[in-house]
């Protein structure tokens, strides 16, 4: 097969790191010496005392927490890696100011400015570029973090400047930039998209999901409740808040207190926190319950991403089935489905009615499922695959593990047709052809990636 070229060359990055704090080391000690007269006899003592005083002021700045006391920081959620999420403005690169007014700008006075938060990643790149392309100012936001390889968040970042798109490298923890950036533009909207995901993961790494998904929400919440006008927000829930429901197909109205994962406990519990901020604040807060999104520059960490590596390398995949044999099956949504459910949910969606940190009225508050209707059994997932790639996969069944997955996922999307005018079109089989030609276009021919 001979290498195809990547298909979204439509989708955009200029690397920028949130930096450490710089305390500002005036020198503290020269005040002392100015009010001491000079006498021969003192000069050894005073040396001795300069050069004590000097060294404990440099071991205190030494063992200090870099930064300020303010300063937040997300060590060790990944791999150890210390990331001080204060923000000094210099760290965001030069001229980033003028880069996040720019990009922030609609092309005509009816278009939105929104703030995208995990727009180096899936769903939010996709959605980046296509409220760029019908218009719309829009500034991203994305810790770059390596839950999965960065490398495919960088491209996805590429992709998006060449949109006009510019991503700004923050975590939605650092408040002083949220504050930054709030200062600069007035966010008609926040997509925020930014979340810890994966279910299965929630097993190895628990706090990345709490500082995510609930100390981030939060975080951003504080953000848009306090800067006039408040925006209006849409964000990311998801289908696994259905958890061990058993009644099909899930309706927003079903029961969502039975969570099978701390994955989907922490958008559950993402949905009662903006009920909160709703309530109090007038906060305008829609929430979409997004039900296996796949398509291209997916997540490699998802089991059709991986499943398409290890196919091409000759690797065996594990299926799972449920209790009894029973079939594991998922309601595989496209991303230009959701994409369009997620630009329908922005459309709709009511100003926020606070201001100055204060609610002055009722704001809507609404929730919506984002799926396919269509639920496929996980061998029919491969059974795709294996026709596509032209390769017989290597497959092991066996019982699904206790590790957060729930059996089988249906949606009822009546409230999303009918409110939003969400009409899914993509069936399986053509969202993953399409996955596939990227897939192999990107990361090479099937030869090189078999070689790998
Ligand atoms: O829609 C959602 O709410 C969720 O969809 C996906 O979660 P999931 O549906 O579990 O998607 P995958 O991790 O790609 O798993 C898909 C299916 O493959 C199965 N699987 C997974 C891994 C594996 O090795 N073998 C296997 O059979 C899983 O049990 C599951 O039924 C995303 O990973 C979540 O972030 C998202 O919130």
């Amino acid at each position: 097969m001979t290498q195809l070229k990547p298909i979204l060359s439509h989708l955009d990055s200029i690397p920028s790191t949130p930096g450490k704090f710089k305390p500002d080391k005036s020198s503290l000690y020269n005040t002392t010496f100015n009010r001491l007269r000079f006498h021969p006899s003192l000069l050894p003592r005073l040396t001795l005392w300069s050069a004590l005083f000097l060294f404990l002021i440099l071991l205190f700045l030494f063992f200090s927490p870099s930064g300020t006391t303010t300063a937040a920081s997300s060590a060790t959620i990944y791999g150890g890696k210390r990331r001080n999420l204060h923000t000094a403005t210099e760290a965001l690169g030069p001229n980033w100011d003028s880069r996040v007014i720019e990009s922030a700008r609609p092309r005509d006075k009816s278009g939105f400015t929104v703030l995208v938060t995990g727009a180096a990643g899936f769903v939010g790149s996709h959605v980046s570029v296509a409220l760029r392309r019908r218009g719309d100012g829009v500034v991203g936001l994305d810790n770059f973090n390596s839950y999965y390889e960065t490398g495919l968040k960088k491209a996805r970042k590429s992709l998006l400047e060449k949109s006009d798109v510019f991503i700004v490298d923050g975590d939605i923890n650092d408040g002083a930039l949220l504050q930054k950036l709030f200062d600069l533009v007035k966010f008609t909207h926040v997509m925020h998209l930014a979340a810890q995901a994966g279910v299965r993961y929630a097993m190895k790494n628990p706090s990345s999901y709490i500082h995510s998904n609930v100390n981030g929400f939060v975080s951003l919440l504080e953000a848009c409740k306090t800067t006039n006008p408040q925006p209006s927000i849409v964000w990311a829930s998801s289908s696994s808040v259905y958890g061990l429901n058993s009644k099909v197909p899930f309706s927003e109205k079903d029961r969502t207190d039975q969570p099978a994962s701390l994955y989907a406990a922490t958008k559950k519990a993402g949905e009662e926190i903006a009920h909160t901020y709703n309530h109090i604040y007038g906060l305008s807060i829609t929430g979409l319950r997004f039900f296996t999104v796949y398509g291209p520059w997916g997540r490699p960490d998802m089991a059709y991403y991986f499943f398409t590596k290890d196919i091409l390398r000759g690797k065996e995949i594990k299926i799972y089935e449920g209790a009894n044999h029973g079939t594991v099956a998922r309601d595989f949504t496209y991303i230009d489905d959701v994409v369009k459910g997620c630009l329908a949910a922005l459309d709709t969606a009511q100003k926020s009615t606070g201001s100055g940190g204060k609610k002055k009225g009722e704001a809507q508050l609404r929730i919506f499922n984002l799926g396919n209707t269509t639920p496929v059994p996980i061998g029919k997932l491969v059974s795709i695959l294996e026709k596509l790639l032209k390769i017989k996969a290597k497959k092991k069944v066996l019982s699904m593990p206790r590790n957060g997955d729930v059996p089988f996922t249906h949606a009822n999307i009546s409230l999303a047709q009918r409110e939003l005018g969400y009409h899914p079109t993509t069936d399986l089989e053509t969202g993953l052809k399409k996955f596939v030609k990227w897939y192999v276009g990107y990361y090479g021919s099937k030869k090189k990636i078999s070689s790998w």
